[in-house]
């Protein structure tokens, strides 16, 4: 498989359904009142750690994650359904970034971590929810709210306890295969390796992951060879096992110019803890060995190991050291675990029964120009006030309608003056100009109108009724909660 460790995506949560406006239509049933219902709720995008995936190479091929739309809301109370929730799995180790890769958001360091990255929209209220002793029959209703979207950055950083460094053929591969089961390509050229190898190191009954990264040479941090980019993979190890070829010319000279590149790259690698061992030994006699070692200990001024990944000899004592220091880092990301844990707050996850034998679901924080308090909720927003001042300019009596956006909203405005227009037209003289707007606009509303017509389930129901009960415009018209003049004629006709 292809390794890939970075990746831009872009996530939407789902939009919310519509409420709905309807009202209840049955023979003998009068003053049926309102029973739109409510839209639900948009989807939501969710990101899951998972095992068993080491490269975020799907992302080349999919970058764009939208969580389904929630239903619009029906007549007879029928709320829509939730919109359906994405998932994207993510390998262990992964961090999300912010949109210009400037902040790390979170960093999905346990498996089946869970966390939020894209709320959906809410679901819009059907008009029986604004049914009060004052205003049987309502007819209004909220449209949903969009779902939220935004751009991350994922980085995938290879969560090993312990790193190999070293330039390239000093034999860290080698090393690697011959204490894991991990069966990396091994050859006498540099860069054989071309992206990091991880390999589970089992002493006595303990085990710690072992990461085996592309060789450094020097000039790297400028994009020499591969570059130092993989460095980032050992950034987490809590100690690395830094090999110098026994052979070489001069070890000390190497292990300079590798000590220079992890300085340049920065993220705090020089300062783990580092074993320096001599590798390839079954390749010198032990005189050569002795000699070298000394030179290298009184150059570096520092004790140095020595060891062959061919012929097994000093890997034991080259893993031993490295056990203390693994304990430290487990310790230590254990503790940021639990801060991470409490920084982000566990979302109770009312959707999923389930949920709870998972792990909890964790917010990522919102993008940082968003409003502190997110979007605007449904029903309690300056989308509410506008609409109802729309609604309550409207002649309109006995709609359904399952209300798509605002857009729609609008037409319905124009649709209502055109109407107006068109009784008065037949009468009376207008401006020509003025005609052939109106016209114009009639033929939009209409279009509109059946757009609208599509999407209502409600419709044959009340199509029904419009047609054969000449009962039901008397109940609107003496209905409580009519607003003035209305139930005339060509309102309703103009629904049909
Ligand atoms: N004799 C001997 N040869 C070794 C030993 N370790 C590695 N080699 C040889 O050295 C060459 C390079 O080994 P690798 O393990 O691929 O080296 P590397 O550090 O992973 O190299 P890159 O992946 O290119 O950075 C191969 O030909 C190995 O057979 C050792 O302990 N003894
Ligand atoms: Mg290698």
């Amino acid at each position: 498989m292809k390794f890939l460790d970075q990746a831009k995506i872009y996530v939407r949560g789902g939009d919310g359904g519509n409420g709905c406006v309807s009202f209840r239509r049955e023979k003998y049933i009068e003053f049926g009142g309102p029973d739109g219902g409510d839209g639900g709720d948009g989807g939501r995008v969710i990101a899951v750690a998972v095992e068993n995936l080491n490269t975020l190479i799907d992302f080349r091929y999919q970058q764009h994650f939208k969580a389904g739309r929630g239903v619009h809301g029906m007549g007879r109370n029928r709320h829509g359904a939730r919109g359906t929730d994405v998932e994207i799995h993510l390998p262990v180790g992964t961090q999300i970034w912010d949109e210009h890769g400037e902040r790390m958001l979170i960093d999905l360091t346990e498996p089946g971590m869970r966390v939020l990255i894209c709320d959906g929209g809410s679901g819009g209220f059907g008009n029986a929810r604004f049914k009060s002793s004052i205003t049987q029959a309502p007819r209004r209703a909220n449209p949903g709210t969009e779902g939220t979207e935004r751009w991350l950055w994922l980085r995938l950083k290879v969560i090993a306890d312990a790193g190999l460094v070293g330039l390239p053929n000093a034999g860290k591969s080698t090393f690697l295969a011959g204490v894991t089961a991990a069966r990396p390509k091994i050859a006498d050229y540099p860069f054989t390796t071309l992206h990091p190898n991880l390999g589970v190191v089992r002493t006595g009954d303990e085990e710690f992951v072992l990461a085996d990264i592309p060789g450094l040479i020097e000039g790297a941090h400028e994009g020499h060879g591969l570059g130092d980019r993989f460095l980032r993979h050992v950034e987490r190890c809590g100690a690395l096992l830094h090999l110098l070829d026994v052979t070489a010319e001069d070890p000390v000279k190497d292990y300079r110019i590798v000590r220079g590149e992890l300085e340049a790259f920065g993220h705090g690698i020089i300062d783990k803890p580092e074993i320096v061992a001599l590798s390839k030994i079954d390749a010198v006699d032990d005189d050569t060995l002795a000699l070298v070692k000394d030179h290298v200990e009184e150059e570096l001024g520092r004790p140095v190991l020595a060891l062959s990944g061919v012929s097994r000899r000093g890997v034991t004592e080259a893993l031993h050291a490295l056990l203390p220091h693994v304990h430290a880092v487990r310790e230590a990301e254990r503790e940021a675990r639990e801060r991470q844990r409490r920084e982000f707050g566990v979302i109770e996850d009312p959707v999923d029964a389930s949920a709870q034998k998972r792990a909890p679901l964790l917010r990522l924080p919102p993008p940082e120009d968003a409003p502190a308090e997110g979007r605007a909720r449904a029903g309690s927003s300056d989308l509410f006030d506008e609409y109802e001042d729309l609604v309550d300019g409207l002649e309109a009596d006995r709609l359904v309608v399952t209300a798509s956006d605002d857009e729609d909203w609008d037409d319905w405005d124009d649709e209502d003056e055109s109407d107006g227009d068109e009784s008065d037209g037949d009468e009376s003289d207008e401006a020509e100009d003025e005609i052939d707007t109106d016209e114009d606009d009639d033929l939009d509303a209409d279009e509109d109108l059946d757009d609208e017509d599509d999407l209502d389930d409600e419709d044959d129901l009340d199509d029904e009724d419009f047609e054969d009960d000449g009962e039901d415009e008397d109940e609107n018209e003496d209905g409580p909660a009519d607003d003035g003049e209305d139930g005339d004629a060509p309102a309703r006709g103009r629904k049909r």
